[in-house]
């Protein structure tokens, strides 16, 4: 798992370092500096001629320093500083002073076509509103120029907490962050403004994660290793046992993928609880599941309770409608089903309005609405959400106790606790049809190997990201579809344990 910070957090980082561990506050900037410098060498930057363009903050601070290393090392760079004298910090007030003394070139109206490398040290952690006047000027000319682009810390005009642009932003090739990544270059459009990410230590403390109010994580490969491992005793049993309620009336592809994803995770055993119709096409295509089906009759509720009793997780939603035979369905599995239980789609659907009912469910929930459905659930807009993505998807797995898998470009994870994820994993793909079923059939898969929800909800999130890049990687991110991804976990299952 990797640690995430946003801004404040940042702040207090550095903040911590400086006053409680004792590191000079011009030690760090001089190791962000020189982190910046390398980079520009070993990304290998035409460094015929550069302008490093500064603000007033630590930021411009950064690119003050870093100017005097390509100075001292023969580079011809020129500094550019926006913003008034008065409104320098302490460190940058020094930089600019060593800058002098070095005799480096100030320019006041730089022109960013005449040069060939731009580093961009204008605002870091501390922008704090909207990009306007000459600031939005100079940076639109700076993203208009042909030259390569160094970020400092986060691309200019990129909030570190949600990745928004605010006014505008500079559009980076690389982004040298320091300490941790932060949330912006994470979350969409911060990620994409930000260009390859370098993450640099420079010296700052690093807090014990349970010591972050807010921890904000992401996985990484070696986090396949959660994964439970096969054990050599085990059987079917072992490996847990899912009902599945899915499909309706001549709907059988989302039933179908997330059914066979469930197996291919490895999972022991799944029945399908679905309509009569899907009966010859589910058969012939997965005969490996259990099933058992139901007709225009009123639901068999013994049917169900018999799978529930049986099960030892549970799944509802994909493909299965929103007309009375499912809604009968979905309540007869909160009234009785007792298990963890995983929702999503037309079972989120159902429950738009009602929500409060999951709060009387005796066992773990696990739901996985894209934002549309999050937005109808929740009665947060998409707008809103992206405004704070951390914040409400956190309060509202709080407020209905259950984890929640917010799904969108950047997916954001909560269970309600001091731990958040961030997924990084997956392109675009994977939006194509039936790729929400084939994770959910991971999630209900790792629920059955014996995963809590928690520990499930980011693993699989990222596991189901990985298998969309490694079928993009053979089929392209056009031609992509769901089936390819589920191919694809037996490549990733195969990785399991040795990666490191
Ligand atoms: N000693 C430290 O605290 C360290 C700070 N570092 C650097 O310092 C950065 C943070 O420095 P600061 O906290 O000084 O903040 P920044 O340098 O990111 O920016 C703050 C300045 O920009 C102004 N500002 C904010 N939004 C604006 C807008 N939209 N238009 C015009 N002006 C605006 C603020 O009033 C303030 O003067 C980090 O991102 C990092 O690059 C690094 O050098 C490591 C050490
Ligand atoms: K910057």
């Amino acid at each position: 798992m990797k640690q995430i910070v946003t801004g404040g957090q940042m702040k207090f980082l550095d903040d911590y370092t400086i006053r409680k561990i004792g590191i000079p506050s011009l030690v760090l900037m001089e190791r962000a500096a020189l982190s910046v410098y390398q980079a520009l060498l070993e990304e290998k930057f035409p460094l015929k001629k550069v302008l490093v363009l500064c603000g007033t903050g630590n930021n411009g601070g950064d690119g003050v320093a870093v100017a005097r290393m390509l100075h001292v090392t023969g580079v011809s760079a020129d500094i550019c500083i926006l913003g008034k004298k008065d409104h320098y910090t302490e460190e940058m007030r020094k930089q600019v002073n060593i800058a002098e003394n070095y005799h480096i070139s100030f320019v006041k109206n730089a022109v960013p076509a005449e040069y060939t490398t731009i580093v961009d040290a204008v605002f870091g952690v501390g922008l704090s509103r909207e990009v306007d006047g000459i600031y939005r000027d100079t940076i639109e000319a700076l993203n208009r120029s042909e030259a390569r682009i160094m970020a400092v810390d986060i691309p200019s005009g990129i909030s570190a907490d949600t990745g928004k642009v605010l006014g505008c932003a500079v559009k980076a090739d690389v982004t040298v962050t320091f300490a941790y990544e932060k949330a912006g270059l994470l979350f969409y459009p911060g990620a994409s403004y930000a260009g390859k990410v370098r993450t640099a230590d420079i010296g700052i403390y690093k807090l014990p994660r349970n010591d972050f109010e807010l921890s904000v994580l992401r996985c990484e490969e070696k986090d396949l290793y959660r994964i439970p491992e096969r054990k050599p005793d085990g059987n079917k049993g072992t490996y847990g046992k899912i009902f599945l309620a899915a499909g309706s009336r001549d709907i059988s592809g989302a039933a179908y993928l997330s059914a066979c994803a469930a197996l291919r995770t490895g999972a022991g055993m799944i029945k399908v609880h679905t309509r009569e119709e899907n009966r010859q096409v589910l058969t012939t295509m997965l005969p490996e599941a259990m099933y058992s089906f139901y007709d225009d009759e009123e639901i068999k509720k013994e049917q169900i309770q018999e799978g529930l009793t049986w099960a030892d997780v549970i799944g509802v939603g994909p493909g299965l409608g929103t007309g009375q035979q499912a809604e009968d369905i979905l309540y007869t599995i909160l009234a009785e089903g007792g298990k963890p239980l995983l929702i999503d789609a037309d079972g989120l659907n159902l429950l738009a309005g009602r929500m409060e009912v999951l709060t009387q469910y005796p066992a773990p929930i696990l739901i996985t609405p894209h934002l549309g459905e999050f937005s109808r659930i929740s009665g947060v807009s998409v707008k809103e959400w992206k405004e704070a993505p951390l914040y409400l998807t956190r309060r509202f797995a709080q407020k209905y106790h259950l984890t929640v898998v917010c799904k969108d470009s950047r997916t954001v994870i909560s269970d309600g606790s001091e731990e958040i994820f961030i997924n990084t994993s997956g392109n675009s793909g994977m939006a194509t049809a039936g790729s929400g079923d084939v994770l959910f059939g991971i999630l209900m898969g790792l629920l059955a190997q014996g995963l809590t929800a928690k520990e499930a909800a980011p693993l699989g999130v990222y596991f189901h990201g990985m298998a969309g890049d490694l079928a993009a990687s053979q089929k392209g991110e056009y031609s992509m579809i769901a089936g390819d991804m589920i191919t694809q976990t037996t490549e990733i299952l195969k990785k399991r344990g040795t990666v490191l």
